[in-house]
C-alpha cells in the first residue's frame, strides 16, 4: 500500500502520522508552502483523506480529488465531512466511535465538578498564596443534583452511568424515547432544561441540533443551572450563552468546545463559574493510540477490499 496517496490536511497525532507514513504515501498538506498548488500536484494520487473534529472534507476538497475513495476521520463526530456529497460520489466515510467514549464521558464529570466545586479557581487560590489569608469560599454540591443529558447515544449513556454513581437523578432528551432505559424522558430540550440542574450536551451536530441550546433553553436552565458542552460548539448559541453568563441568568458552564475554535469569547475569561478546556475530550495517550489504530484499520480494510471496521457511509 506504500503507493496509495493519503492526504492529511492538518497535524493530528504524531503516532497516527508515524503509522500512516510506515504504510502509505502520506501527503501532509500543512507542510506545503502553497496548499492549492500542492493539492493540484497530488490530486491524482490521493485516494484517502484523514479528517478530524476540526477539519473534515467539504465539497471543495472532495471535488478537487478525483481519485478519492475514502475519508477516515480521526474523530467520532463527522459533522465536518460533507456526507451527502460522499454518498453521491460513492466515497466511503469512517469515524472512531467507542474507543473514546470513556474519556469524553469522564471529562463531562470533570467539567461538572470543576464548575460546581470551582476546582480551577481553588487551585489558583492555593498557587497565588490566597489561602494564607483565609479559607476558600463555599462551593456547590454535585452529588444528588439532577442531570439532564441531550443525546443518549454511546457517550450520553456513559455519562449517565458515571452520574448514577453520584446519586444524581437522570433525565434526557433525544429524538425518540428509549423505552428500555429507566431515565426520565422529556420530549423537548426546554422541558428538560426546566427540570434539571446540570444540562450536558453530547449529541451529534446536525442541522437539527445546531443551536439546540438557545436563549429559551438557557433561561429554562436558569441562574442556578450549569451547562456542560462536550459535543460541538455549534450546539450552543454562543453569544446567548456569553450574555446569560455575564448577566447572571445562567449559573455556570463547563465547555470543551466552541463555535469558532480555537477562538473562545474573551468575556468568559473573567468568570469564575466557567471552566474552559481546549477541545480535549478524547485527548489521552491511550485513546489517541486507539483512535489512530482504528483509522489505520479502516484504511487497510478498505484497500484490501475487506469490510470497514467503523463505517458511517
Ligand atoms: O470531538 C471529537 C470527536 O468528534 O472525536
Amino acid at each position: 500500500m506504500e503507493s496509495v496517496g493519503v492526504l492529511m490536511p492538518v497535524p493530528m497525532s504524531p503516532y497516527l502520522e508515524q503509522e500512516l507514513e510506515r504504510r502509505f504515501n502520506l501527503l501532509k498538506l500543512w507542510t506545503a508552502p502553497e496548499k492549492a498548488e500542492f493539492l493540484k500536484a497530488h490530486s491524482g494520487a490521493v485516494r484517502a483523506v484523514i479528517g478530524n473534529a476540526g477539519n473534515g472534507a467539504d465539497v471543495g476538497l472532495i471535488e478537487a480529488l478525483p481519485e478519492l475513495e475514502i475519508i477516515a476521520s480521526f474523530s467520532v463526530g463527522i459533522d465536518k465531512v460533507d456526507l451527502e456529497k460522499c454518498r453521491e460520489k460513492g466515497i466511503r466515510v469512517t469515524n472512531t466511535p467507542d474507543v473514546l467514549t470513556d474519556d469524553v464521558a469522564d471529562l463531562a464529570i470533570g467539567l461538572a465538578l470543576g464548575v460546581l466545586r470551582r476546582l480551577c479557581e481553588a487551585d489558583g487560590y492555593v498557587r497565588s498564596g490566597g489561602w494564607k489569608n483565609g479559607d476558600y469560599k463555599l462551593t456547590t454540591k454535585f452529588t444528588g443534583k439532577t442531570v439532564g443529558i441531550i443525546g443518549l447515544g454511546r457517550i450520553g449513556k456513559a455519562v449517565a452511568k458515571r452520574v448514577e454513581a453520584f446519586s444524581c437523578p437522570i433525565a434526557y432528551y433525544s429524538r425518540t424515547e428509549k423505552p428500555d432505559l429507566k431515565y426520565k424522558y422529556y420530549p423537548s430540550v426546554v422541558e428538560l432544561a426546566s427540570n434539571c440542574d446540570i444540562l450536558v450536551v453530547v449529541c451529534p451536530l446536525t442541522q437539527e441540533t445546531r443551536h439546540i441550546i438557545n436563549r429559551e433553553v438557557i433561561d429554562a436552565l436558569g441562574p442556578k443551572g450549569i451547562l456542560i458542552n462536550i459535543g460541538r460548539g455549534a450546539h450552543v448559541d454562543e453569544s446567548e450563552l456569553v450574555s446569560a453568563l455575564l448577566e447572571g441568568r445562567l449559573g455556570g458552564a463547563g465547555l470543551d468546545v466552541y463555535e469558532n475554535e480555537p477562538d473562545v469569547p474573551e468575556q468568559l475569561f473573567q468568570l469564575e463559574n466557567v471552566v474552559l478546556l481546549p477541545h480535549v475530550g478524547s485527548d489521552t495517550v491511550e485513546t489517541d493510540t486507539a483512535m489512530a489504530d482504528l483509522v489505520i484499520g479502516n484504511l487497510e480494510a478498505h484497500f484490501l477490499n475487506k469490510p470497514l471496521l467503523t463505517p458511517v457511509v
